[in-house]
């Protein structure tokens, strides 16, 4: 009788009275959380960091999406020290003895679950797999393809790449402006997909092969026909701190807020030249040959892998493949402009040396520390590099960090770091003459440990090589950056911002 009671006069309560007993347990949840968050009993009580990235992720989230994630950061440790507590439970450090622990010993941690965000068509790639058995029976497979002895020997479309991208920089030489950073990506992604897939993408028109590739219908004029898609990829990457369906949401979201034609026709152009390639790998594997001869999805094919997952690992590696390197060979063109004695240096080095042979200019060590120096500063992955406390826990520097806590160090905090490069935003190649063990050390360009780039070697072979070329032709020589720096958009991989590093000549 009593509770019918109740419950008549529970309903016949004002609509204000539902609405609080409704909110009120999120309320106390979220309360509660606020407390714990802040109070003594957290385990990052002791750790610094401003007071609402204590209580709430969402700073970080705005500053990632803002695309100014790495100067924030770095703020936070001008004003907190080495370790800053970022977010709840994330902490970030600009210490070379946190790589060590985070990144390289046993191989380092795992990668954290926002990598979940950069799966390509619903597929993890070697890149975003978070699972390790699962990446590890991918990896084994394409992995020979990236040994230095396989480059090496496998180095023609490289060198014919390099031929094309000479050529073409010759030309809009003449015009008096070239963007080194869309040359640069069309010379990467038809050397990387050549290489890799055996049919090359097409981002240059050779005239001495024409029609080649169908996709040469959308080359370099007035932009790379994949630049569009590798950007927008990119612009979406600085959501990548969202859960998976909200970043889903979001990206789409995106596209209708902000409807990017480019980027569709873009896309269009990649997954006809993926369809492409996945078509020519499923006619390679019924050939007969040695297994050592096959390309990158023959081999993911042949090990048992869909050609619908197969295609997004080639898709990644397009996005890989075009971005950094491009991005890394424009830095060292707009620095070697900006700074003419640095050019002048290297061009004596590079017309004074003897080259028998092709390892000869890897060697060179003006033209090393140029590279090095570019690489230090190009920040084609400005941000953190999250990943997962394991099971076992982590303690460092007396603090105890449990499993599944988010811990990270940045290129930028430590390429930038003052402590071990004096000046740091200059370019400077001559401090790697002295370099200090942390100097070596704090370099994180290619990430580190276990999940550092698989294509590490490839790549310095190739920036090598096509910086000692540029310089050997001269074609540097009076160019002009046409801003003061490259201005970026931090995400988790770099935006530049307008897409262009332009260099001008007064003809
Ligand atoms: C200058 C050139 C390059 C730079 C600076 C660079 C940078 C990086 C970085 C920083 C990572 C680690 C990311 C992390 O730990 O979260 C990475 C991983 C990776 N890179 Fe590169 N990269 C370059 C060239 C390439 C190229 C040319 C390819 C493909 C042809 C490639 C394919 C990959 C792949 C597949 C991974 C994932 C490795 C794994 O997680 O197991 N990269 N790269």
């Amino acid at each position: 009788m009593a509770i019918q009671q109740l419950l008549v006069e529970a309903l016949q309560a004002p609509a204000h009275y539902w609405v609080a007993a409704f909110f009120a347990p999120f309320l106390a949840y979220t309360l509660g959380t606020i407390v714990y968050r802040l109070g003594p009993l957290h385990p990052f009580a002791k750790i610094p960091g401003p007071l609402l990235n204590r209580i709430t992720y969402a700073p970080l989230v705005w500053h990632s999406y803002k695309g100014d994630e790495a100067q924030y950061v770095h703020k936070l440790h001008q004003r907190y020290g080495n370790t800053v507590r970022i977010a709840p439970s994330s902490v970030d450090f600009t210490e070379v003895a946190a790589l060590k622990g985070i990144y390289l010993e046993k191989g380092g941690f795992y990668k954290s679950r926002y990598y979940n965000n950069f799966d390509i068509d619903g597929h993890a790639s070697i890149f975003s797999n978070t699972d390790l058995t699962s990446r590890a029976a991918r990896a084994k497979v394409v992995l020979p393809l990236f040994s230095i002895t396989s480059v090496k020997a496998g180095y023609k479309p490289f060198k014919d790449s390099l031929r094309r991208y000479l050529k073409r920089f010759k030309d809009e030489k003449e015009t008096g402006r070239v963007n080194a950073l869309d040359l640069a990506r069309g010379m990467s992604i038809d050397a990387v997909t050549e290489y890799l897939f055996g049919i090359r993408y097409g981002a240059f028109k050779d005239e001495e092969e024409p029609g080649t590739s169908p996709s040469a219908k959308a080359t370099c004029e007035p932009k790379m026909s994949a630049s569009d898609v590798v950007d927008n990829f990119i612009s979406t990457s600085r959501l990548w701190y969202l859960s998976v369906w909200l970043y889903n949401l979001a990206d789409r979201l995106d596209g209708i807020i902000y409807p990017n034609p480019g980027a569709d026709v873009s896309t269009e152009i990649v997954n006809e030249y993926s369809d492409r390639v996945i078509a020519a790998a499923q006619e390679e594997i019924t050939q007969e040959k040695d297994k050592s001869q096959f390309t990158f999805p023959a081999r993911l094919l042949r090990a048992g892998i869909s050609p619908e997952e197969t295609r997004s690992h080639c898709k990644d590696i397009i996005f890989a493949g075009t971005d950094t390197i491009g991005m890394n060979l424009a830095t060292v063109c707009f620095m070697l402009a900006k700074y003419p004695s640095v050019y002048d240096k290297l061009y004596e080095e590079v017309n004074g040396a003897e080259i028998e042979k092709e390892e000869d200019i890897q060697v060179l060590p003006y033209l090393n520390a140029v590279v090095k120096e570019g690489l230090r500063m190009s920040m084609t992955n400005p941000c953190r590099l999250p990943r997962e406390v394991p099971e076992r826990g982590w303690t460092y520097k007396e603090t105890y960090y449990p499993p599944g806590t988010i811990v990270s160090c940045s290129a930028y905090e430590m390429h930038f770091s003052a402590e071990m490069f004096e000046k740091p935003f200059e370019f400077i190649p001559e401090r790697w003459d002295s370099a200090t063990d942390d100097m070596n050390k704090s370099m994180m360009a290619f990430g580190l440990g276990n999940r550092q780039c698989i294509a590490r070697g490839m790549s310095m072979l190739d920036m090598h090589d096509v910086v000692y070329h540029l310089v050997k032709e001269d074609l540097l020589r009076g160019a002009k950056p046409v801003r003061e720096r490259i201005e970026i958009l931090e995400g988790f991989s770099a935006k530049v911002v307008e897409g262009h590093v332009d260099l001008v000549w007064d003809n």
